[in-house]
């Protein structure tokens, strides 16, 4: 019947721990080549999104743009290790930079960097990394940095003077040397250093410099900041992560008291890692930061600036080594800064497991510095979060599945809703990644006593009925347990029972319980047409159907009105004939052949209804000045419950290709308060700034995630248990509650209203590409955002990571459900989680 579980993938993307322990791949390789076939990869995708290209054909105006790199082409940093730094200008005194560290046992590294400018575009990146550690040779990094300049007075002023700065400063490049220790520099121009550090046995160092920008009023400074460590691993490591972290502080202090001079936003990282056992070494970073007027981007130790008027910028890192991944091991985190996005250079090495990535970074404008710079920085090596250039290769992917299309093995809706209008049954069938349920189902108004008896053959011996919620009021009948609906949306929702008062004996017989669903489907019954309790048991329908909850009984229903039939269905769970446990999936599908009935997925409904309807209504459109800049909200009401929603627009989205999108989950909490637990506020923050130094880019915020979409109440008892040692998914679950039941179907139909095909999307979580992709949207690369990493989220953030599949590196040791997973937690930080 149903207990189909509400965490369908469709729906709300609900990650189980088990499906989010899934990695991508076991190796980038099969990341990058192999994921694209994986049949796990494939429902996961379909089950969650919706084919770029399928969705494309039911929109019409779909335009789909590849990645010029072209899927597969670009280059996936697939070396576990990178670097990465950030940096930042400050106010006086203060510095930034960071860096992380590589090991290798033997000596040195080089780093170096390059930085790109890019005048025009918007998008520009900046960059950061972590470390890696190679066995033998060198490693470099080096890095990047953004700017931040910043002014005079206001945080409102400052925040666009620093979004301006940072806009001048584009993009990032990232350079990678292989085994050797040569370090090559992909991308652009200007400047690069090379700073070396090493240390015998392991050592690391880093050093940055940092350029200063000034702009109009205030100052800038520069800072380097090494570390080096010596032989002690362990010593050199809490030395360097110290020092890292102090440096972070110090940066991200120096972020806020940017903000003081003018808050601009600036921000920076560090990042050390520490590697435990060999070796480490060093890494530099630099930073350059380009100011309105003039920007300079330095790099490393020497830095050499290149100045180019506006743009600038700089950024590089790289790292590479062969193939250990240090990520794992050798942690280095990064945290992140002003800055950046889109162009991302992704220069990759030129060895076979290496590539490099750099990044671009981020930063908390003031206002979220002060959330971020309350809470101490943690010592870093406890979340390995390179920050990687945007990426383009590999979520773009043709074997989504054509939404158009059943999956495979099943009957097409089209099939199914023929047979319906036939008065026969077809069979429902949940998910197939879950525990399997199949239902027969049929049209309640087209019911007979052969029907039932068919059902009790073959069900469990319970006829439900599928009923609106309007019905059930009218025939009086309200739930057998009214608190499971809020409670527990997974449960289904029993009415009390009934049994047709005219023309039936005792109700329990096939014919009677025709009757009875007869009755139960005409619009013209009363309640007083009706025994209860009775023998037939009437099923709440949750308004929305399988879009809200992928609950056979929403299946049901839903199919009978797309059938153009009274909108109440009659169904009964399958079993196993001899055994009487549920019926497996070959059961369903043999008893399907014998009768010729249709079978058909729950999923394949849901892409159906999503495909075909529209969700959501724009309300109001206006003018939004902020404190980064002049945007435009849109409100957005979504038909399923009426919830409000808003994107906030930057520019003129024209073709809608290449849009910069962040699409962002309520956190009353962490947008609001400032709560230093989440990484929310900070996020928002940076996207907010990204766009406008993009000048061009949408942020949605759905209203209704709070907490994953438990709610602020649950939220609140999750942060308790969360105080008492759970992590975040456990504490989710101690509640009895979904891990994420977060859905992003309604955000992708408000990106389409408004114009956007193509988009660079921000985000750390691949349930959020997955789930927005489709509705003749397509994402075209993820713009990462990180944000500072503080004693106070970074088990979060590790958590996130580590059991949510969130992506911080370069490469992808995040998790997507259905692929694998035997990589993810691949033992850093293990009692982080
Ligand atoms: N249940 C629960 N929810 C939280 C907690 N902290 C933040 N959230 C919610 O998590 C949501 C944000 O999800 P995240 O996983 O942090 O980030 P994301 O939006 O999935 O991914 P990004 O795009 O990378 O930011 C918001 O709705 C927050 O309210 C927590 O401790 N428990």
């Amino acid at each position: 019947m149903d207990s189909a579980s509400f965490p369908h993938p469709l729906i709300s993307h609900v990650n189980t721990s088990s499906s989010l322990h899934r990695s991508y791949a076991t190796t980038h390789q099969s990341a990058r080549f192999g994921l694209w076939k994986n049949r796990a990869w494939n429902s996961a995708c379909c089950a969650i999104g919706f084919s770029a290209v399928g969705v494309e054909d039911v929109f019409d105006d779909g335009d789909f743009r590849r990645n010029e790199n072209g899927f597969l082409l670009g280059a996936l940093n697939n070396n576990p290790s990178s670097s990465s730094s950030s940096s930042s200008s400050s106010s006086s005194s203060s510095s930034s930079s960071s860096s992380s560290s590589s090991s290798s046992s033997s000596s040195s590294s080089s780093s170096s960097s390059s930085s790109s400018s890019s005048s025009s575009s918007s998008s520009s990146s900046s960059s950061s990394s972590s470390s890696s550690s190679s066995s033998s040779s060198s490693s470099s990094s080096s890095s990047s940095s953004s700017s931040s300049s910043s002014s005079s007075s206001s945080s409102s002023s400052s925040s666009s003077s620093s979004s301006s700065s940072s806009s001048s400063s584009s993009s990032s490049s990232s350079s990678s040397s292989s085994s050797s220790s040569s370090s090559s520099s992909s991308s652009s121009s200007s400047s690069s250093s090379s700073s070396s550090s090493s240390s015998s046995s392991s050592s690391s160092s880093s050093s940055s410099s940092s350029s200063s920008s000034s702009s109009s009023s205030s100052s800038s400074s520069s800072s380097s900041s090494s570390s080096s460590s010596s032989s002690s691993s362990s010593s050199s490591s809490s030395s360097s992560s110290s020092s890292s972290s102090s440096s972070s502080s110090s940066s991200s202090s120096s972020s806020s008291s940017s903000s003081s001079s003018s808050s601009s936003s600036s921000s920076s990282s560090s990042s050390s890692s520490s590697s435990s056992s060999s070796s480490s070494s060093s890494s530099s970073s630099s930073s350059s930061s380009s100011s309105s007027s003039s920007s300079s981007s330095s790099s490393s130790s020497s830095s050499s600036s290149s100045s180019s008027s506006s743009s600038s910028s700089s950024s590089s890192s790289s790292s590479s080594s062969s193939s250990s991944s240090s990520s794992s091991s050798s942690s280095s985190s990064s945290s992140s800064s002003s800055s950046s996005s889109s162009s991302s250079s992704s220069s990759s090495s030129s060895s076979s497991s290496s590539s490099s990535s750099s990044s671009s970074s981020s930063s908390s404008s003031s206002s979220s510095s002060s959330s971020s710079s309350s809470a101490a920085a943690a010592p870093f090596g406890t979340l390995d979060a390179e920050i990687t250039p945007e990426t383009t290769d590999f979520f773009v992917s043709d074997a989504e599945g054509d939404p158009d299309c059943p999956s495979k093995g099943y009957s097409s809706i089209e099939h199914t809703l023929n047979t319906l209008r036939q008065g026969k049954f077809v069979i429902v069938v949940d998910d197939e990644n879950g525990d399997i349920e199949g239902n027969l189902i049929m049209a309640a108004s087209l019911t007979s006593a052969k029907d039932i008896a068919f059902m009790i053959k073959h069900g469990s011996g319970i006829i439900s009925v599928g009923m609106k919620e309007e019905d059930l009021q009218r025939l009086n009948l309200p739930l057998m347990s009214p608190e499971t609906e809020h409670e527990d949306s997974s449960a289904p929702t029993f009415t009390i029972t009934v049994d047709a008062k005219y023309g039936t004996s005792t109700g329990v017989s096939a014919a009677d319980r025709a009757k009875t669903v007869v009755a139960l489907s005409s619009p013209e019954s009363k309640s007083q047409d009706f025994r209860k309790p009775g023998h037939v048991f009437p099923l709440k329908y949750r308004n929305g159907g399988v879009l809200r909850r992928a609950g056979h009984t929403e299946a049901s229903v839903d199919l009978v009105a797309l059938a153009g039939l009274p909108p109440v269905s009659v169904l009964s769970t399958l079993v196993d004939e001899n055994d009487g446990s549920m019926a497996s999936l070959s059961n369903l599908r043999k008893l399907a052949l014998e009768h010729s009935l249709p079978i058909v997925s729950i999923t394949d409904l849901i892409r159906y209804r999503r495909k075909r309807e529209k969700l959501v209504e724009r309300t109001s459109v206006s003018r939004l000045p902020t404190k980064w800049g002049l945007f435009h909200a849109y409100c957005y009401s979504s038909k399923l419950d009426g919830t409000e929603h808003v994107a906030v627009v930057k520019g003129n989205i024209g073709n809608g290709q290449d849009v910069l999108v962040r699409v962002h989950s309520e956190c009353l909490t962490g947008d609001i308060f400032g709560s230093a637990r989440c990484d929310c506020g900070n996020q928002l923050d940076l996207a907010m700034q990204l766009i406008e130094e993009a000048g061009r880019g949408v942020v949605v915020y759905l209203r209704g995630h709070e907490g994953r979409g438990i709610g602020l109440g649950h939220k609140l008892k999750a942060y308790n248990l969360q105080d008492q040692g759970h992590d975040t998914v456990q504490a989710n679950i101690e509640l009895g509650l979904a891990v994420d039941a977060r859905e992003y179907g309604i955000g992708a139909q408000i990106l389409r209203d408004i114009g956007v095909r193509t988009m660079r999307l921000m985000t750390n979580n691949p349930a959020k590409f997955i789930g927005l992709k489709g509705y003749g949207l397509a994402v075209v690369g993820r713009v990462p955002v990180l944000t500072p990493i503080t004693e106070e989220n970074k088990r979060y953030l590790e958590t996130k990571r580590t059991k949510m599949g969130h992506v911080y590196g370069s490469d992808i040791q995040g998790s997507l459900p259905g692929i694998n997973d035997s990589v993810v937690n691949n033992g850093d930080s293990p009692d982080n989680t």
